[in-house]
């Protein structure tokens, strides 16, 4: 049976980082990508990234809301902190100022970890108001909220466990506007059960990541059984975005092969 031709978009915080960010976006295009993501557009002006994207040909997929420097306790979002409550309705209101000026039909309001001395439960009260605040923003921005669970080895605390959890705060908070990011590197460590793990929450699925565990490069170089997980997508239909959210094992383009058998 043919493969249907997926849409793989490139992440550019993790792929073509041999070049500048600026150059990033033409050897995107020029790879074949038809689409971008990154976690952070803020430290430039929308107008800018909108001409990098026009001049390559490119559609922005998705964006994260701002996170803070690594090390810090905002490195994985704010969604989740209890005291952080008008930062983090600052940086979804600058999410969508440039989501909306950038036509990203994504905006991955990400979690947070939860921190020391705060119960899960508060926390994820806390969680479970921001997005519903978040999304009433959204809708009239006209813009789609994702949620992404993290993965405990890489993520300790991170507020959202399991996809089963994504999805029932997008279903708590109203599936029209908010849909879970299923990122497979992560339901891989933490769930497995892969086709079945997506299956259960695939209604409430509006965009996927791939990356291939334990050391998150590209697919075909670790333990996931891809060409299973692409049939299955094949064969259900799914239509959208998939985002390559992975470090190359040597360079971006020597690491494209992969891709080859599902695109043409
Ligand atoms: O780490 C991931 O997985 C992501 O999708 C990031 O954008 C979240 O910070
Ligand atoms: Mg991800």
């Amino acid at each position: 049976m043919t493969e249907p031709a997926f849409r793989f978009d490139a992440n550019l915080k993790w792929l073509f980082t041999e070049l500048p960010f600026e150059e990033r976006f033409d050897a995107a295009a020029a790879a074949g990508f038809e689409g971008v993501e990154y976690a952070s557009p803020y430290d430039h002006e929308p107008a800018v990234l909108s001409k990098l994207l026009t001049d390559a040909g490119l559609t922005q997929v998705l964006i994260n809301t701002p996170m803070g420097p690594p090390g810090s306790a905002t490195r994985s979002g704010l969604a989740c902190l209890p005291d952080a409550v008008a930062e983090f309705r600052d940086g979804v209101e600058r999410g969508l100022e440039y989501a909306t000026a950038l036509n990203a039909a994504f905006l991955h309001v990400v979690g947070g970890l939860r921190p020391e001395g705060v119960s899960r439960d508060r926390a994820f009260a806390r969680y479970v108001a921001n997005i519903g605040w978040a999304a009433e923003r959204a809708r009239s921005a006209g813009v789609r909220l994702l949620l992404e669970a993290q993965n405990k080895r890489d993520a300790p605390r991170f507020i959202l466990d399991t996809q089963e959890q994504a999805a029932a705060v997008a279903e708590a908070v109203g599936a029209e506007t908010v849909g879970v990011l299923f990122d497979f590197y992560h339901a891989q460590i933490d769930e497995g059960d892969l086709i079945t793990t997506l299956d259960r929450v695939r209604p409430w699925v509006s965009h996927l990541q791939i990356a291939d565990p334990p050391s998150r490069h590209e697919p075909g170089t670790g333990e996931i059984g891809w060409p299973a997980i692409f049939a299955h997508l094949a064969a259900t239909g799914y239509d959208g975005w998939i985002g390559c959210e992975y470090a190359p094992a040597t360079t971006t383009v020597a690491g494209l092969g992969w891709m080859k058998e599902y695109t043409s």
